[in-house]
């Protein structure tokens, strides 16, 4: 379980998180929602320290995350943003294989693997990544995150460079992953659609806080409050626009 409990942190005057306290069951899928800095990237770079909190905690599975090395800490917690932060002079498969390198784990036949469980080719391996697309870049970098098995999956508007088809087929592999790999996903993005979409549960931030925390249905039944309210008039109005299309 992740928890976090009366976290703040700020950068200079701006409060980035203002006093979220949070428990995430494990196997969960959750999605971050909410207008840009409203403090979603802030509060998931807390749970893999890329972020500290300035008061309050965070801890897994009843341990403070600041107890063990960040390096320790991130081998249990894949990461995936949006610029997918492959390393350009190394083949696919040493981009995969670079958590268990770093960890002196032997790689076997993980790249392999990595590649079927994301569906890419397995002789893509030998590519460097500028010889990918950019969903393919994308599937390599959650492949990589994947590597060391790790429990938890952070990310971070991983899908937002992605062209809408890629996008679509990329988010129903994550969520057949993460039920297939028994993981805790923590997913952050602009699109309240595929919050919706993919996660079975939907945090909405705004100016720091959570302002709501519903399911996917409660959302759509219009019980997630102003602020999720007014992010769900985008895929309404949309869904709305396409059915009068079709009349
Ligand atoms: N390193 C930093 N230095 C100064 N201010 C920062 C820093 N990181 C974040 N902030 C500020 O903290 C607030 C929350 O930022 P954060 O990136 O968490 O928001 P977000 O909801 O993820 O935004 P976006 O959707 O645009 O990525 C914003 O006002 C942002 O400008």
């Amino acid at each position: 379980m992740i928890a976090l409990d009366r976290v703040r942190r700020r950068y200079g005057m701006v409060t980035a998180i203002d006093d979220v306290s949070l428990t995430i069951a494990p196997g969960a899928f959750v999605a971050l929602v909410g207008a840009s800095g409203s403090g979603k990237s802030t509060l998931l770079r807390m749970i893999n320290r890329l972020e500290e909190p300035d008061s309050g905690s965070v801890t897994i599975d009843g341990r403070d995350v600041t107890d063990q090395p960040a390096h320790r800490l991130r081998r249990r917690i894949g990461y995936v943003f949006q610029q997918h932060g492959l390393f350009p002079h190394m083949t696919v498969a040493a981009n995969i294989a670079i958590g268990l390198t770093l960890a002196g784990r032997p790689v076997g036949d993980r790249v392999g693997e990595m590649l079927d469980l994301v569906e890419l080719p397995r002789d893509v391996a030998t590519r460097t990544p500028d010889a990918l697309s950019g969903g393919q870049r994308q599937r390599v970098a959650i492949a990589r995150a994947l590597a060391t098995a790790p429990p938890i999956l952070l990310l971070d508007e991983a899908l937002g460079a992605l062209d809408p088809v890629t996008r679509d087929a990329v988010a129903g592999r994550l969520v057949d992953l993460h039920a297939r790999l028994g993981l805790t996903t923590l997913l952050v993005t602009h699109d309240m659609a595929e919050a919706l979409l993919t996660a079975s549960r939907v945090l909405v931030m705004d100016e720091g806080r959570i302002v709501a925390d519903a399911t996917p249905a409660q959302l759509v039944a219009g019980q997630g409050g102003p602020v999720a309210e007014g992010l769900m008039a985008v895929p309404r109005h949309q869904a709305e626009r396409l059915a009068a299309l079709a009349r």
